[in-house]
């Protein structure tokens, strides 16, 4: 079908809506008739970031279901409620031949009025470990496209394809020029980024401030991304420390530029959320992961441990974490060049760079039915 329809649904945070836009940029390269509509939520940060990319974006009113009973998911089931109705409504203006989730709660409503319509849908999981709505939704999906092996016997065995995560191919074919003049650096000098998550991490950016006289000493390069939100309390903590940063450490809230700014560094430390894991194996990076503890079945920590036990990762544990454990396990590791291109060896082995062109076979396969 070379005129396809498709509605895309997925966010909340950057995990979620990355593998949908890069699946909608790869469509947009090898089917140019395709159009696409992108429902996301109100207050999700796709809200910024689809309409940003030029695709046609549609908001909805949801919120998450609280994991203690509260009244609040009085609130939360309504909103479901009026979601789907809005989500209805839309697919029946726009006659979708299939409905692509990525998970994050918007894609509840979404998909749940598609399988109402009895429009064709598909997610994506990303995780080791099924999300919440992915597992409401997989009940009547006609196929899910999942990026670890272990999370297949989490779905009928007729609907489960191991395709990868659509946005390590994205990162690993970025074909984007990248100057690091941007970022008022030097290419010639090894570079480590920082960044916890789509959102920034509280932790990690306490203990980088924490950090900072120390990697104020060193050769190499430092990028931090704090999270856009979290940007002024960072700022405000390093102007209270009264240090002057060496000019071989930038600090800024969101990197815009990840496809073309991840293959150019030499380590990456962060959460151990599935996208930028995916990415980072995909490109064969060494990484120092802090995974969060905040999160269903503390499945980030399932993430970051195997691949230390792959040798392409250490970890700290948030309990651990501090200024001085985080400089000395990034020193490390900086500091030993052969440690380095081990790790980065055994990183590679594990990407699944051709994701995109799997889940987009996916996709075809249930819009053609
Ligand atoms: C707290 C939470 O719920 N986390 C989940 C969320 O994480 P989160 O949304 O943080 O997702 P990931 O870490 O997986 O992905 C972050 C994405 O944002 C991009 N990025 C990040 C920072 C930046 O400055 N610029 C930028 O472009 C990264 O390159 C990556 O593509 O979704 C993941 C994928 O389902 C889950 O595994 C995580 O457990």
């Amino acid at each position: 079908m070379t005129d396809m329809r498709i509605v895309f649904s997925g966010g909340g945070t950057g995990g979620h809506i990355y593998p949908a836009l890069a699946t909608i940029k790869q469509l947009k390269a090898t089917e140019p008739a395709t159009d696409v509509l992108y429902i996301g939520g109100e207050r999700g940060l796709e809200k910024q970031i689809v309409p940003a990319a030029n695709i046609p974006f549609k908001a909805l009113a949801v919120q998450g279901f609280k994991r203690s009973l509260s009244l609040d998911n009085v609130k939360t089931v309504y909103l479901f409620l009026t979601a789907t109705h809005q989500a209805k409504r839309l697919l029946k203006a726009f006659k979708p031949d299939v409905v692509v989730g990525t998970g994050g709660y918007v894609s509840g409503p979404v998909l749940y009025a598609a399988q109402l319509l009895h429009i064709p849908t598909v997610i994506h999981e990303q995780n080791s470990v099924v999300g919440v709505t992915n597992k409401f939704l997989a009940r009547h999906a006609d196929k899910v496209g999942v990026a670890f092996a272990a999370a297949k016997s989490a779905f009928k065995p007729a609907q489960a394809v191991l395709v990868g995560n659509p946005r390590a191919s994205e990162v690993a074919h970025s074909q984007a020029e990248f100057d690091w003049a941007n970022y008022h650096f030097s290419k010639d000098i090894p570079t480590v980024l920082i960044f916890g998550g789509s959102q920034g991490a509280l932790k990690l950016n306490q203990a980088m401030v924490e950090a900072m006289p120390q990697f104020n000493q060193v050769t190499y390069q430092v990028l931090f991304a704090t999270g856009t939100k979290r940007f002024a309390d960072v700022q405000a903590a390093l102007t209270k420390q009264g240090l002057n940063l060496a000019k071989t450490i930038q600090v800024v809230p969101y990197i815009e530029d990840m496809p073309a700014l991840m293959p150019a560094v030499d380590l990456v430390v962060g959460r151990a959320g599935a996208t930028s894991i995916a990415e980072q194996t995909a490109l064969g990076k060494p990484m120092v992961l802090i995974p969060s503890p905040y999160v269903t079945n503390d499945h980030q920590t399932k993430n970051a441990r195997s691949l230390v036990n792959a040798g392409a990762a250490t970890m700290i544990t948030e309990d651990e974490l501090t200024g001085n454990s985080l400089f000395k396990a990034i020193d490390e590791i900086m500091q030993n060049v052969p440690k380095r291109q081990l790790m980065a060896e055994e990183a590679k082995k594990l990407g699944q760079p051709d994701a995109v062109n799997q889940f987009i076979d996916l996709i075809k396969l249930v819009a053609n039915k």
